[in-house]
């Protein structure tokens, strides 16, 4: 090992993941704002430990000298969302940006691995400005679902780095159990979809019977008593059934007695 000061070569990947770790919690409360619904949950983030590093070096045959390059992870962040659909929102928010530049992309979730693990990660170019001036370091994006990250937590914390020596039978069950996150995911996306379209159904209907009403009371500025008097009625029946489709026949047909009416109103020769 060489004699480097080790404490002043992890300083740029610190600044890193603290301004990485606040522009995405910024990303998240912007969006929050701005949509009312945001796609990123939380984000942690953390510089890996000097003995970590050490370990991935020799395991992955990178020279002490080509550390900066050889090992893309030394800074990284994680940010967690709701749903599968939400990763890809995120992922296309991180390649928009100005302030990093995307290396490269690893999908583990439609190509999981052979552990069953799912993430999306994303190796960044992040340019940091130290006091010495600008540094380019490589920095890594993990994008995953609540699910995922529990599955992984659990599994990180049994050593996925020694996972050669995990008993088969332990192999097998957690195999078995990131398939039942995953399924999981899925189950939540569908249920999400079936409640933003009764969500959607709900405001369609909900405006059209304002429509019919104040179209009902414009009626009666055309001293269209008689008519006004029997679509209300038909509006009351309807109402009480909630069928949106004989709504819509009575909009449409208050509205052809408008436009009659208007035609009728205009001054002659027009
Ligand atoms: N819990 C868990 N995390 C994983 C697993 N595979 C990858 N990861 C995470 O994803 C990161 C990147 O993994 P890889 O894409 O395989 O890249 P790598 O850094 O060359 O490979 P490793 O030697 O596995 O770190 C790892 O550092 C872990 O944080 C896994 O099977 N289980
Ligand atoms: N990009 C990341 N963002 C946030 N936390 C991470 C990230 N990568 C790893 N961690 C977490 O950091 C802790 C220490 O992990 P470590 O630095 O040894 O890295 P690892 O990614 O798990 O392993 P490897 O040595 O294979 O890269 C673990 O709790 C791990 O889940």
């Amino acid at each position: 090992m060489d004699g480097r000061d080790w404490g002043t070569f992890l300083l740029p990947y610190e600044q890193t993941v603290e301004e990485l770790k606040v522009k995405f919690k910024t990303m998240r409360s912007e969006l929050k704002k701005r949509e009312e619904y945001t796609p990123i949950e939380f984000v942690t983030g953390r510089v890996k430990r000097l003995s970590s590093i050490l370990e991935k070096a020799q395991r992955l045959n990178v020279k002490m000298e080509d550390l900066e390059t050889g090992i893309e992870d030394i800074a990284g962040i994680r940010i967690m969302c709701q749903f599968v659909e939400d990763i890809r929102r995120v992922a296309e928010y991180i390649r928009a940006r100005k302030d990093l530049e995307v290396l490269y992309e690893k999908d583990y979730i439609t190509n999981y691995k052979e552990s069953g693990y799912r993430s999306f990660h994303m190796i960044i170019k992040y340019p940091v400005q130290t006091a010495l001036g600008q540094k380019i370091v490589l920095a890594e994006i993990q994008i995953r679902t609540l699910a995922m990250n529990f599955w992984a937590t659990i599994e990180h914390s049994l050593n996925y780095k020694y996972r050669e020596s995990l008993p088969d039978e332990m192999r097998i069950r957690l195999k078995t159990a990131a398939e039942a996150a995953s399924i999981l995911d899925s189950e939540m996306s569908s249920i999400r979809e079936e409640i933003l379209e009764a969500q959607k159904t709900f405001e369609e209907n909900s405006n059209m019977t304002t429509q019919v009403l104040k179209a009902i009371h414009q009626l009666y500025f055309y001293h269209l008593v008689n008519e006004a008097i029997e679509s209300q009625e038909r509006f009351n029946v309807i109402w009480q059934t909630q069928d949106m489709e004989a709504m819509k026949e009575l909009l449409d047909h208050v509205r052809e007695l408008l436009s009659g009416a208007k035609k009728d109103s205009l001054p002659d020769g027009l």
